[in-house]
């Protein structure tokens, strides 16, 4: 990215809709939207703020579009630069048009995830609260809308940066026993900073009890919908989702790659997994497919493990298979009213071609993994993976000054290990730059984000 210049692009997604917004934001924002636009006054003379309708204009002097026009005057603008907001007509082609127009008057295409990045480099935005935009945006239920916007307030880079400063404590002291060797720490200085360490320790392990709730509100549980060809499997999904999503057949081996949605149990994001009816088959594609389908199984969150309730037939999974996993026994095709041999099996009764059983099944779904929305209130808010990574790093690098400290084993090792977690801890919120953090967070981002 380069600092200093001035970028544009779509901000609305792509498609036709009412209204498309494109973004400028640089130096030259104004002087290079107000080339574009012709408005009563003149751009450069808007009040903050003030939308003021104008026509942008090619360089032949036609009309491109009529717009709304927002100027926001760095600092007070989403990246902190001076901003320009164009609200054009939503067409594809209009809204295309307006953009190269303004690319034409001298701005840059924005690369994705620039204005949030621009946002952060001026200090609007912390990574957390960067990732947080990314979050909401992907949100699919209001519990994981929730987490977003309070990690969106900054709730969560408030206390990670709540940590490190308890940390820089430890660490000024320390560092003052360096610079005069000949003393030893006092017993009751050397007592009071292991505590400290192990109060930032105990405020570490807190937010890394939310890692598994934050993945689940991100990527939702992993749910895998398995069992024998033709019990409904495909049905079932279809069911849960409310529209005909996967192809349903009578006949066996009908699903041969992974099927994914999200759906809404009870404010929980759960990914549904359909996968191909596992048995012995001689079909090279069918084998890829079952192959695909016994992963899935190992990797997933939840197993719905469906029967053919109309049949004794067996079991796909036995006992080690489920042995600690969340499990699911789902008795289907009820409707057929010969599921009699499947009664002490404990599973849960549902018809698909009824639309029978699918609420208890919903039901036990959030008890199986005690995922009501109740159990979660207090702190919405929930780590990511890479919050994780930091986090675990520094509590490492804690374990280790501790023990330099307890032994008396060198204040100068202390000192190393006590810095790398400041760091570690101070790379959530991005306090301590890496280039490469940056890349990897807002390189995911849309264009014009
Ligand atoms: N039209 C429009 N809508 C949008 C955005 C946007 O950029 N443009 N946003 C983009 O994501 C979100 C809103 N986020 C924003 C955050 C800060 C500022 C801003 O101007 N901040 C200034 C002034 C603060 C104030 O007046 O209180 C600042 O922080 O100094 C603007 C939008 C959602 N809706
Ligand atoms: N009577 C009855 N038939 C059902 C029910 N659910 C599914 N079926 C039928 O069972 C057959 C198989 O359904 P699918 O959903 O394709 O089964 P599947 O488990 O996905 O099968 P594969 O993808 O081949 O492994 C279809 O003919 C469905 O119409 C049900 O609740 N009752
Ligand atoms: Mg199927």
């Amino acid at each position: 990215m380069k600092v200093g210049d001035t970028v544009a692009a779509i901000a609305s997604a792509p498609g036709v809709g009412a209204v498309s917004l494109i973004r400028v934001s640089g130096p030259d924002a104004v002087s290079m939207a107000a080339k574009a636009l012709r408005c009563k006054g003149g751009l450069e003379a808007q009040p903050e703020r003030y939308a003021v309708l104008g026509k942008v204009l090619n360089g032949d002097g036609d009309v491109i579009d009529e717009v709304l026009a927002t100027v926001f005057r760095g600092p007070r603008s989403f990246t902190g630069e001076d901003v320009v907001e164009l609200a054009c007509h939503g067409g594809v082609l209009v809204t295309r048009r307006v953009l190269e127009r303004l690319l034409e008057c001298g701005a840059r295409s924005a690369d994705p995830g620039e204005f949030s990045q621009r946002a952060f480099e001026n200090g609007k935005l912390d990574l957390t609260q960067a990732e947080a935009i990314m979050d909401l945006i992907s949100a699919q239920t209001d519990m994981a809308m929730r987490a977003a916007h309070e990690q969106l307030q900054g709730r969560l880079g408030d206390q990670s940066e709540a940590l490190r400063e308890s940390l820089l404590g430890v660490v000024a002291h320390v560092e003052a026993y360096i610079d005069f060797p000949e003393e030893d720490i006092d017993p009751d200085t050397g007592a009071a900073m292991l505590k400290r360490i192990a109060e930032v320790q105990e405020g570490i392990g807190k937010m890394l009890s939310t890692a598994e709730q934050g993945r689940i509100l991100r990527e939702g549980v992993r749910t895998v919908i398995c069992g024998e060809p033709n019990v409904g499997k495909s049905s079932l999904l279809n069911a849960l989702l409310g529209y005909e999503r996967a192809i349903v057949s009578d006949v066996e081996g009908t699903t041969r790659d992974t099927v994914e949605e999200v759906i809404n149990v009870k404010g929980i994001p759960v990914r549904l997994i359909d996968t191909a009816g596992v048995r012995d088959s001689s079909d090279r594609i069918e084998q890829q497919g079952i192959v695909r389908s016994e992963k899935q199984i190992e990797m997933a969150d939840l197993i719905l493990e469906v029967v053919d309730g109309s049949k004794a037939g067996e079991r796909l999974l036995g006992e080690d298979q489920i042995r600690g996993r969340h499990h699911l026994l789902v008795v289907n095709k009820t409707d057929l009213g010969q599921d009699d041999v499947w009664a002490g099996s404990g599973g849960v009764r549902i018809s698909c071609r009824q639309d029978h059983g699918l609420d208890a099944l919903a039901d036990a779904i959030s008890e199986e993994l005690l995922l009501s929305e109740s159990s979660w209130g207090g702190h919405a808010m929930a780590i990511n993976a890479r919050h994780q990574d930091c986090l675990k790093k520094a509590s490492k690098s804690l374990d280790v000054a501790r023990e330099s400290l307890e032994l008396q084993a060198g204040v100068e090792f202390a000192a190393i290990d006590l810095r790398e977690a400041l760091d570690a801890i101070g790379e959530i919120a991005g306090r301590v730059d890496t280039e490469e953090i940056l890349g990897e967070i807002f390189g995911s981002f849309c264009i014009g984000k």
